[in-house]
């Protein structure tokens, strides 16, 4: 499918010091994409970037096949974002914050309103003054706050901070439909990596600045086997030309089902003592620190 949203080779250098440089990444509809890395790799300066609040120093963003750099007003119509802490007016209920927004943006009509607010779980409370709202209610209602005028293209950064494990479940099956249903693509940042697991079809990992890994990670679960066989095996392995990854005690090899008896027929030609093979699932957590080599904490971070 064609890509929604192309960060073309997007650089920015703040006083000297380049904090991102030619980073490159498609967003395709109905996808949702995780964007993770380390303390300080760039992700929230990237997220600037894609939603006009800071300039590249070169590259550009295309958003519906606009250029943001050569038609901003055009090209962020379609975006919403979502931020940790959305600005809402404490003394007015969720439903006057809504109309004030609805007006700033498009018109959006009474139904639609309705059924936003009810699609975010809202439809209970919205009448309430915003200040009598728990995190997650506040984090909902500016969620159909950016639902207003009906993105296709949809920013969250750090969704999920403060919201409980009831709203981030909430949370991510809203996103899941929106993705679904309606084709959005979504981007999320998020430091937590079993979250963004659940949640995401995709995950790009930055680290210092630049992209290191861009992945599938639902197709990435079905095609890796855990083959326990004696040393001799890894022979047979680059002998045949499989991709394989050796770990302490086991050896991880990238292939599909379909493959597997192949495999094991040609190991057990070669009388290769095959004591286990299972399917390899390997969580987020480990994908992320094997790319970014136990990178967690880059400690120039001066925020
Ligand atoms: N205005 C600025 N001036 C100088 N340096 C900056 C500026 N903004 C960001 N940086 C630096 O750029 C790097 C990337 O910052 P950024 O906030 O994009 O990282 P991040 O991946 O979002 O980090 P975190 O996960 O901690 O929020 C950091 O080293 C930061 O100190």
């Amino acid at each position: 499918m064609e890509p929604f949203v192309r960060v073309k080779n997007v650089s920015k250098t703040i006083r000297g010091k380049q904090i991102i440089q030619a980073i490159n990444f498609d967003l395709i509809p109905g996808q949702i994409t995780g964007f993770i890395g380390p303390n300080g790799a760039g992700k929230t300066t990237t997220i600037r970037i894609m939603t006009g609040l800071m300039k590249p120093t070169s590259g550009e963003v295309e958003i519906g096949g606009i250029s943001m750099q050569k038609n901003f007003s055009e090209a962020i119509r379609p975006v919403g974002v979502i931020v940790e802490n959305p600005e809402m007016y404490s003394y007015l209920s969720g439903y006057k914050n809504l109309l004030h927004f609805a007006r700033m943006h498009d018109k959006a009509s009474k139904d639609e309103l309705a059924r936003i607010i009810d699609q975010v779980g809202l439809t209970d409370r919205i009448h309430e003054k915003v200040s009598t709202y728990s995190l997650g209610m506040r984090q909902r209602l500016g969620l159909a706050q950016a639902l207003l005028h009906k993105p296709k293209f949809l920013i969250l950064d750090e969704p999920t901070n403060g919201l409980d494990p009831a709203g981030i479940r909430e949370l991510r099956v809203l996103l899941r439909k929106l993705a679904d249903e309606e084709g959005v693509a979504v981007l999320v940042s998020s430091h937590l990596l079993t979250e963004i697991e659940l949640m995401c079809d995709r995950i790009i990992i930055i680290q210092r600045g630049q992209i290191v890994e861009t992945r599938d990670i639902r197709a990435s679960q079905q095609s890796r086997y855990r083959f326990d066989i004696e040393n001799e095996g890894l022979e047979i392995l680059n002998s045949y030309n499989y991709t394989f990854t050796q770990l302490e005690n086991f050896t991880i090899v990238d292939i599909e089902r379909d493959q597997v008896p192949a495999l094991i027929a040609q190991l057990v030609e070669k009388n290769i003592a095959i004591y286990a093979v299972t399917p390899y699932q390997e969580s987020l957590e480990d994908q992320f620190l094997q790319v970014t080599g136990g990178d967690m904490h880059v400690p120039t971070h001066t925020k």
